[in-house]
């Protein structure tokens, strides 16, 4: 990937970003830090790590344990702002705000898919999508019920968690990310908890909702997934080592692992 010295990214009318390919991206970090702690308990979670993302890409991001795949993750969505750097996304530049301004972000922004899909389980399948869009003041009922059909789960949207296998859960869980229709779908370990075949049913999925043009970046230490995104980084000890281009990416049915 090009380095770019100091040169600013340069954000255009339309809030997308000049990246350094020239094609608007959905994300773009700059020298991005992350440091925890001071001192001898010092950890560098990433160093100056330079990463931009075309909007309607599908990123994998691998590496082992420890390598920073999720402190990159929660940089670009706002859930940590970088120690320096800049991280743009969304066609804004968020490195430099605060709680508030962040929060804001994150809501108007990302949806965010994680290991254990972090279900109320009191509540049904439809009410679950519909809580985040009441919370976040975006997308209806209206938008609720299409986001549980666009993941396959239309029938199921009177149904409690416990009601559902783990990949149907995880559906959900991705209904609810989108049903605020975010530009970025953010992942982590999205099929960690899954057999091969109800993972693949969630990579199914993500993979239709990048076709329909949403950006979808994956973290997680299974390689094989790696065979469905167009680019994939890998990560050690808190930088990108290598990024890789796939031509025809694979389908969710052909991967295996
Ligand atoms: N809040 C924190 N305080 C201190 N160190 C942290 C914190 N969060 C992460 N780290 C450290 O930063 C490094 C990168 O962690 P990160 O969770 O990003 O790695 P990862 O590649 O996602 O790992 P895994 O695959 O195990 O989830 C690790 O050494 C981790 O211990």
């Amino acid at each position: 990937m090009a380095r770019h010295g100091n040169e600013r990214a340069v954000l255009r009318e339309d809030g997308t970003v000049e990246g350094t390919a020239g094609a608007p991206a959905a994300v773009l970090l700059r020298g991005a830090r992350k440091t925890y702690g001071t001192g001898h308990a010092e950890v560098h979670a990433l160093r100056d790590v330079d990463l931009e993302v075309r909007r309607g890409e599908f990123v994998v991001l691998l590496g082992p344990s420890g390598s920073g795949k999720t402190t990159l993750l929660n940089l670009i969505g706002g859930i940590e702002p970088p120690t320096a750097g800049e991280v743009i996304a969304g066609g804004r530049d968020i490195s430099g705000l605060g709680e508030d301004g962040r929060t804001a972000y994150r809501r108007d922004t990302v949806g965010f898919v994680f290991q254990f899909f972090n279900l109320v389980p009191s509540l049904t399948a439809l009410e679950n999508v519909r809580l985040v869009a009441e919370l976040t003041g975006r997308g209806d009922r209206e938008h609720a019920e299409k986001a549980l059909a666009a993941v396959g789960l239309a029938e199921r949207a009177g149904h409690f968690p416990a009601q559902l296998s783990g990949g149907e859960q995880q559906r959900v869980a991705i209904a609810r990310a989108i049903a605020k229709d975010p530009a970025l779908l953010l992942c982590d370990e999205p099929t960690g908890a899954l057999d091969l075949e109800t993972g693949r049913g969630v990579l199914r999925v993500l993979q239709d909702l990048n076709r329909e043009g949403r950006t979808v970046l994956v973290v997680t230490h299974n390689a094989a997934i790696a065979a469905i995104a167009h680019r994939t980084v890998r990560m050690r000890s808190g930088r990108i080592v290598e990024v890789t281009t796939t031509e025809a990416p694979a389908t969710a049915d052909e991967v295996a692992w």
